[in-house]
């Protein structure tokens, strides 16, 4: 990796790329308007990490050690006499089954509305070998619905909008595909949440790059064609590099060889999640922003009346679960077994448990509309 791909958080932009909202009308007033940062000789080498934030490693040896850990990272434990057991309690007191304190999660959304954000893969579908096969059961499709019928929804993927909706294949969410960066709305026939008054809700802040992207991609089904396991995806507005079914042996050849590719190509980052390298354009657009859109979109921007609830377990969500925090409103659940680094509060053990957190929801909100008309 050269300096081309480099990114300094204090380095000065050499190009700024204007994002455009699309739609709604009421949100030009916040249009993102964020610097593309690019190749400058200045910059020191620094280069984002999957969570975002820069680290000065920049050689193969630090990408083939963030291929091995977990994503995200999996607590490294500091006293060595601890068990895996102890240390999973001692993990669990800071981020509690969202099950066991639903209790307290009702009472935190009293009077206000809740906003669901569901990522996919590891959340709503476990993690399999083959992405294209990565399908939800009914029964989560059937949680899923039943929770968007009582609260607005939002699928928040890394993955290609068309791609994610063939396997959730329910109308009436919001989908943000791309890390956020295409966001759609339902269509006005099934939209049953509408706090503005829009058409129809697009946003896809980096369209620009829709060529480019394309480009790399056919580079990188060259390029790893020679290595046995290895799966390029098209994402649209980012691509994916698999190497779940790589031999560990060849995944210091394979950084090497999408680093290579990617120093043509300074407007792009490289970035980690589950057994994947994600390249994406290097603007500042994430799955946190994509929350903020979305409340905005719905009108809840600034609102004390929403609860976000924000359900993920990969690298990319953590950003989220940033969000979140600072804006100390809402609960960030990290789906995972094992302790990890996380900015979640609460935690479930994977999708099965997911599931049944929806459901339960659902239950909860059957029952107080009944109360409530009973009185
Ligand atoms: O944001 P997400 O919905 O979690 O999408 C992130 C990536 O998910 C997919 O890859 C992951 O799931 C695959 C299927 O279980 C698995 O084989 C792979 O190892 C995981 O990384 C998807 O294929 C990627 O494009 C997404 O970026």
């Amino acid at each position: 990796m050269t300096n081309q791909n480099v990114i300094a958080s204090d380095a000065k932009p050499s190009i700024d790329i204007r994002i455009r909202v699309l739609f709604p009308k009421s949100l030009f007033s916040t249009v993102v308007s964020e610097p593309v940062l690019t190749a400058s000789p200045r910059l020191v080498k620094k280069m984002e990490t999957a969570g975002g934030e820069a680290v000065t490693k920049t050689n193969n040896a630090y990408w083939v050690d963030s291929m091995r850990d977990s994503s995200p990272t999996r607590v490294k434990s500091t006293a060595s006499s601890l068990s895996e057991t102890e240390e999973r309690k001692s993990w669990m007191i800071n981020h509690p089954s969202a099950l066991s304190m639903f209790e307290q999660i009702l009472n935190a959304s009293k009077g206000k509305q809740i906003v669901m954000f569901l990522d996919y893969d590891g959340t709503l579908s476990p993690i399999v070998e083959d992405p294209d096969r990565a399908f939800m059961t009914s029964e989560m499709r059937e949680a899923v619905r039943d929770v968007a019928r009582y609260f607005p929804t939002a699928i928040v993927t890394g993955r290609c909008r068309d791609k994610v909706y063939s396997f959730v294949k329910l109308a009436g969410l919001y989908y943000a595909g791309s890390h956020g960066m295409d966001i759609k709305g339902p269509s006005s026939k099934s939209r049953k949440y509408k706090k503005k008054d829009h058409e129809a809700l697009l946003f896809q802040p980096a369209s620009k790059f829709l060529p480019m992207i394309d480009e790399v991609y056919e580079v990188l089904i060259e390029k790893t064609k020679t290595i046995p396991g290895a799966k390029v995806e098209n994402n649209k507005f980012c691509l994916s590099v698999h190497f779940r079914c790589v031999d560990e042996k060849m995944w210091d050849t394979l950084a090497e060889q999408v680093k290579s590719v990617l120093n043509d190509y300074p407007k792009l980052r490289l970035t980690q999640g589950r057994k994947v390298l994600e390249i994406r354009p290097t603007i500042k657009w994430d799955k946190g922003k994509a929350l903020e859109f979305l409340l905005e979109a719905l009108g809840y921007a600034n609102s004390k009346d929403v609860l976000p609830v924000y359900i993920g377990d990969d690298r990319s969500d953590e950003d989220a679960f940033k969000v979140l925090r600072n804006r100390d409103q809402g609960l960030g659940i990290l789906v995972s077994k094992v302790p990890k680094e996380t900015n979640a509060s609460y935690s479930l053990q994977d999708p099965a448990e997911v599931k049944e957190f929806l459901r339960r929801l659902v239950e909860w909100k059957r029952s107080s509309m009944l109360e409530y008309r009973r009185v």
